[in-house]
């Protein structure tokens, strides 16, 4: 039913487009195919810029080699003609390569810096068409290529684009339904959530900026042919400006936003010739009413879903008898093992040689004043701080430094002090999110909906419909997240922990701004998880949740540890009592 409704408006508007060549004139066909055709490239740039959030704002530059290589190619300038069809071919090849070589500083550099390399490689490659007379034409340009029968006609060409803008409409659909486009948003809006759930940035990166240039070849060499004649001219600032808006104005994380912004966009500067001077700025005035109105984009405006009340009096009642089916078969018999961790930042020594020995099985308590080192603790366990000194292990086997990513694998979860949530998503995306890499599809198999990657949706979405009704959460599942109120976000963050089926969960300040009921509720879901054979470590202030569910605590100071053993012992522990917990 969902999915009927989702897919409507897409069949809306394909089939409005189909007939347009019949109510219309050839010049509205024209102006359609080039709809079309920037919608191929609009649809995979969407992945990039809308869903993982990297502002490529200069991927006309993928436009351009991919109607220059066509056209090369087609024309036999640098060895004999190719047919065009292969010529499309090497062109998805050539954008795809551009693509990921231009994507690559995004693991870098923050998205200022970003913006302005696509921006830079977007010169170069107009420079090199300019300058590489003998093949490109230079300055004067080159033949565009011609399709074979019956596509060389107005209406043919516009039946061919047509179809391979549905195509790249439902292969898009498709990535954004999955666990990579769920990971893309989460790499945008929660990158150390991502990064604790096991998602590769790098190697998702790759693959939708391999995507995105390859789709942007394929539209460069469609461009070419359509406009019968290629000169560096013909690919614009404004261009790039118009796919990169397109996305804003249709809203992040969304296709059919960016699908409207971008045939109200091709056909803005039409609507009145003399406009066409003045697109650049008709572009950015339509971006700043959007900004300024509608912050959200079309998207935002058509989400009716969002805007439907939820109940208000909502309180959270844990349901542990699902946790044996969640956390089924992934226990360890080894405790993490911290030894002699020393970690200082600038002239502050946060952790100062550090034992600590979390077991299996077992609720440990980490305690002490505010900046004596806790959350430090869980960082470097989690793989985000590299200690100085000191090794941390899994039983016998280290685990690396630096790789938060790698944790997952290692049956590690953690929740955050400041919950890092995906607002835009809905609440079971968010979970979903934590079960990233229990799917087995490649990204390849998502984009064609292929037996594995329906599979691996099927799979998350009923471990995730679990975890929220272990947590007390199911009944606000296809909420969006940033409506929810901090205490659920809390909860919401240990099923996504969850998804991991973890040996170990880090938890910290859990039960910050619960109430005293929510509070009772998280004890008992924190024993509940332990019971089961996870070992959990709890970074918590509130001592009273701490003394009645620990079996172990160690109390920090300083960066060292002040004491530890059982919560009866650390109760009545003199330097605890005085530097901590007071009278
Ligand atoms: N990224 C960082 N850069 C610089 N200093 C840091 C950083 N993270 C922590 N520190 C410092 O390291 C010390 C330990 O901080 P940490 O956050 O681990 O303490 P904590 O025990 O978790 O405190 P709280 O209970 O307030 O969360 C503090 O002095 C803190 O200011």
């Amino acid at each position: 039913m969902g999915l009927l409704k989702q897919a409507l408006p897409f069949v809306g508007i394909f089939a409005a487009a189909l007939i347009l060549p019949l109510v219309s004139n050839d010049y509205w066909t024209l102006i359609a195919t080039r709809a079309a055709i920037y919608w191929v490239l609009v649809s995979a740039l969407n992945l990039v810029v809308g869903f993982a959030g990297q502002l490529a704002i200069g991927w006309v530059a993928m436009l351009t080699l991919g109607a220059y290589t066509t056209s090369v190619l087609v024309a036999g300038n640098v060895m004999p003609p190719v047919n065009v069809f292969l010529a499309l071919g090497a062109a998805a090849l050539v954008g795809g390569v551009a693509g990921v070589i231009v994507g690559l500083p995004a693991l870098r550099l923050r998205t200022f810096y970003f913006a302005m390399t696509t921006l830079g490689f977007a010169t170069i490659v107009t420079q090199i068409a300019l300058a590489w007379q003998d093949v490109t034409g230079g300055g004067i340009g080159l033949v565009g290529p011609v399709m074979p029968a019956p596509l060389d006609s107005i209406f043919g060409f516009y039946l061919f684009c047509l179809a391979l803008a549905a195509f790249c409409t439902w292969i898009t659909a498709n990535v954004a339904h999955s666990r990579f486009g769920r990971s893309l948003v989460a790499i945008r809006d929660a990158d150390v959530a991502a990064e604790s759930a096991g998602i590769s940035k790098p190697l998702l990166l790759g693959s939708v900026f391999l995507f995105a240039g390859a789709m942007a070849g394929i539209a460069g060499g469609l461009f070419a042919t359509l406009q019968s004649y290629i000169s560096p001219e013909a690919f614009t600032f404004d261009l790039s400006v118009l796919f990169f808006i397109a996305i804003l104005i249709g809203g992040r994380g969304s296709i059919l936003g960016p699908l409207i912004a971008t045939i109200v966009l091709t056909w803005l500067p039409e609507f009145a010739a003399p406009l066409v001077a003045w697109s650049t700025f008709l572009y950015a005035v339509l971006l700043l009413v959007i900004v300024l109105a509608a912050p959200g984009g079309i998207a935002a405006l058509l989400d009716f879903r969002s805007r439907r009340p939820i109940e208000a009096d909502r309180s959270i009642v844990v349901h542990t008898d699902v946790l044996p089916e969640i956390l089924a078969g992934r226990l360890s018999a080894d405790p993490i093992l911290l030894k002699g961790i020393v970690l200082s930042f600038g002239g502050v020594r946060a952790i100062d040689g550090l034992d600590l020995q979390v077991e299996p099985g077992q609720v440990h308590g980490l305690i002490g004043p505010n900046g004596s080192g806790k959350t430090t603790t869980l960082n470097v366990i989690s793989g985000f701080y590299h200690p100085e000194a000191g090794s941390v292990t899994l039983g016998t086997a280290p685990l690396p430094m630096d790789a938060p990513q790698t944790r997952a694998a290692s049956g590690i979860a953690r929740t955050f002090q400041t919950p890092r949530i995906i607002g835009e998503s809905t609440v079971l995306q968010n979970v979903m999110v934590g079960g990233a890499i229990n799917g087995k599809g490649s990204f390849v198999e998502s984009l064609l909906a292929l037996p594995r990657h329906r599979h691996d949706e099927a799979m998350l979405r009923h471990d995730a419909l679990l975890a929220l009704r272990c947590v007390g959460l199911a009944g606000l599942a296809e909420v969006r997240a940033d409506r929810l109120q901090h205490s659920e976000l809390r909860f919401l963050e240990i099923a996504r922990a969850l998804m991991v089926r973890p040996r170990f969960l880090l938890l910290d300040e859990p039960a910050a701004g619960l109430s005293g009921d929510e509070i009772h509720s998280l004890g008992s879901l924190i024993r509940a998880i332990s019971r089961q054979g996870t070992g959990v470590l709890l970074v918590e202030h509130h001592a009273d949740l701490i003394f009645e569910i620990c079996d172990q605590v160690t109390v920090l100071n300083l960066g060292r540890e002040l004491a530890a053993g059982t919560p009866a012992e650390i109760r009545v522990h003199s330097e605890v009592v005085s530097a901590y917990l007071g009278s």
